[in-house]
């Protein structure tokens, strides 16, 4: 079995390195980008629009060139993502020489990792992975999230990150301060409006608690 294990990745200050410039590509950068990447190097002799004024207005490195073997040095995470199944394998060898993760957008993927359909709420990020086996069930999954999961999800996230980091310092009982927060999440989603008051917000939920 080929298996896989999610994870989070935080890409600040991490080289990422793009290989092709073509829709995939495309689609790759933008992920990268949304997800604060800001050293992220394409190479490809010929790039799309929306990368071109990626690339001019300084979110993208590009380099004007055909792949070499030492692009995949210093790479943290690697995109094979020419049109050239050869290539693409050949990229992704090179690169996990390098000890680079590497994502190959053609069947040649072998070892590496994948990219799931994402939702993002703010702090609140989804992702959907068929691992291959169908990104039409993927995205239509995505698309359902989006529905059930709305932009309210944005605020009501802040709203619960500021209260456990209140609770963290004010409510010293683990036990009790995991059950408040089990109880502020059974509300989400929040009617958006005016920062909540978080001290009343907690005697309300200490409230609660001993009703149940
Ligand atoms: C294995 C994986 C590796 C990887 O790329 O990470 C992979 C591989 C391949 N995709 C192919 C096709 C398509 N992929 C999409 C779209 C997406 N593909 C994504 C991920 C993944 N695609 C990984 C597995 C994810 C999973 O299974 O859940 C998404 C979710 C994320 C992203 O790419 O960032 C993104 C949606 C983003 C969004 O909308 O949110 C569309 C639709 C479209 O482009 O509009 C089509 C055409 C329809 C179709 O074929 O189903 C082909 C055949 C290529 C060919 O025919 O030559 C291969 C190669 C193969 O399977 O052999
Ligand atoms: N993973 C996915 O979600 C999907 C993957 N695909 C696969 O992705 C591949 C790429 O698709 P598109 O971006 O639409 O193709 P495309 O033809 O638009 O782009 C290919 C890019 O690769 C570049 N390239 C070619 N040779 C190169 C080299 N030696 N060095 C550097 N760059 C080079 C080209 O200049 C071009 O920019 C397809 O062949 C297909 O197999 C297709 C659909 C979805």
């Amino acid at each position: 079995m080929n298996g896989y294990y999610p994870v989070m990745l935080q890409l600040r200050g991490e080289r990422c390195v793009i290989i092709g410039g073509g829709r995939i590509a495309e689609r790759k950068v933008q992920g990268l980008l949304e997800a604060g990447a800001d050293d992220v190097l394409l190479i490809s002799p010929q790039i799309t629009l929306p990368l071109q004024k990626l690339v001019a207005d300084g979110s993208l490195q590009w380099q004007c060139r055909t792949y070499q073997p030492s692009d995949a040095e210093g790479a943290r995470l690697l995109f094979a993502a020419t049109d050239d199944i050869e290539l693409n394998r050949h990229i992704a060898d090179d690169g996990r020489r390098a000890g680079a993760w590497v994502n190959t957008v053609d069947e040649s993927a072998g070892r590496g990792f994948l990219n799931p359909a994402v939702v993002r709420r703010g702090d609140l990020l989804i992702a959907v992975s068929a691992t291959g086996a169908s990104p039409a069930l993927s995205i239509r999954l995505k698309r359902e999230l989006k529905q059930q999961f709305g932009e309210e999800y944005k605020y009501s996230v802040e709203q619960l990150r500021r209260l456990r980091d209140y609770m963290k310092t004010a409510v010293l009982e683990q036990s009790e301060r995991e059950a408040l927060l089990s109880l502020a999440a059974d509300e989400v989603p929040l009617q958006s409006g005016a920062e909540i008051e978080i001290t009343a917000w907690v005697e309300r939920l200490r409230a609660k608690r001993l009703e149940d």
